[in-house]
């Protein structure tokens, strides 16, 4: 059973001069930075800045024309994403939710990565399949009650609210048992109370999982709570970087974001 939470500190990820092309356009120009281990890194720009493009990178969606990525020792820039995600980055999508199953069924898809055990011998029932089987069940229930879907582990997705769908994503993500978890505008669409309810969700599971966790996120309150550290990016550049009360007073952040305005709460 591979169960993480007791491990070492994640190993640091490193983003180095990166860059990708799409036809004549710069979606990111040589664009580094550091996610310290443990810590809530923030990727923020206005709305084509190069946010999603830089994840696409990190999980192996998209290779870039120059550049590295390192996790720990280990080059993740031309490993498919799923050798990136065993490797222990795992990533939520921005507009995927699911709707099929139970809870209960998604997390076991999140476990799927990690199951030793052959075809033949799940089918067969043997025991250590089962007790295989049984010991991830009750991983994916605790990750279920780390992001507050405890009481809903064997409902149908469908009936669930909003709110609580899009969590569905974020537990099925930490059931890979990640050491770097990007988050992909985990509160886009919510109401207050259920943006509250995951920022509260992903503090805890940021301290009680130690893991690093990579954040794209336009709620500004959300960031400026979470981020341990912000990059600012704009049209591409990285233009700042620093604690968010650094970048909020940045006077190039200021500009990129409504002319002259600071990136205020819930500012998009
Ligand atoms: N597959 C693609 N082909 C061509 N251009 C692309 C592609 N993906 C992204 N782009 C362009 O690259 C730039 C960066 O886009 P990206 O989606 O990374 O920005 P973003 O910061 O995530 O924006 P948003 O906040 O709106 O999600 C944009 O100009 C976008 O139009």
């Amino acid at each position: 059973m591979t169960d993480r939470t007791t491990a070492a500190p994640p190993p640091v990820l490193d983003v180095r001069d990166v860059t990708v092309r799409f036809a004549g356009l710069t979606a990111l120009d040589g664009v580094s930075f550091t996610v310290t281990p443990g810590s809530v890194h923030a990727l923020i720009g206005p709305n084509g800045a190069g946010k999603s493009t830089c994840f696409n990178v990190l999980s192996g969606l998209c290779r870039p024309a120059a550049g590295t990525v390192t996790l720990g020792g280990t080059e993740l820039t031309r490993l498919a994403p799923h050798r990136i995600a065993v490797l222990g980055v795992a990533r939520t999508f921005q507009n995927i939710v699911t709707t099929h199953g139970t809870v209960a069924d998604n997390l076991m898809l999140g476990r799927h990565a990690l199951t030793g055990a052959g075809f033949a011998a799940t089918a067969l029932r043997l025991p250590s399949a089962v007790r295989e089987q049984r010991e991830h069940l009750e991983r994916a229930r605790e990750i279920a009650e780390l992001t507050g879907l405890g009481a809903h582990f064997d409902s149908p997705v469908a009936l669930l609210p909003y709110g609580d769908r899009k969590r569905v994503e974020l537990a099925r993500a930490l059931c890979l048992e990640p050491r770097v978890l990007l988050l992909d505008e985990p509160v886009a669409g919510m109401n207050a109370a259920e943006r509250a309810r995951t920022a509260e969700a992903v503090g805890e599971l940021r301290a009680e999982l130690g893991l690093s966790i990579v954040l794209v996120e336009h709620d500004m309150g959300l960031v400026m709570r979470l981020a341990d550290d912000v990059t600012v990016l704009d049209f591409g550049r990285r233009i700042a970087h620093g604690t968010p009360d650094e970048v909020r007073q940045d006077p190039e952040v200021l500009r990129a974001y409504l002319g002259t305005d600071a990136p205020g709460e819930d500012a998009a």
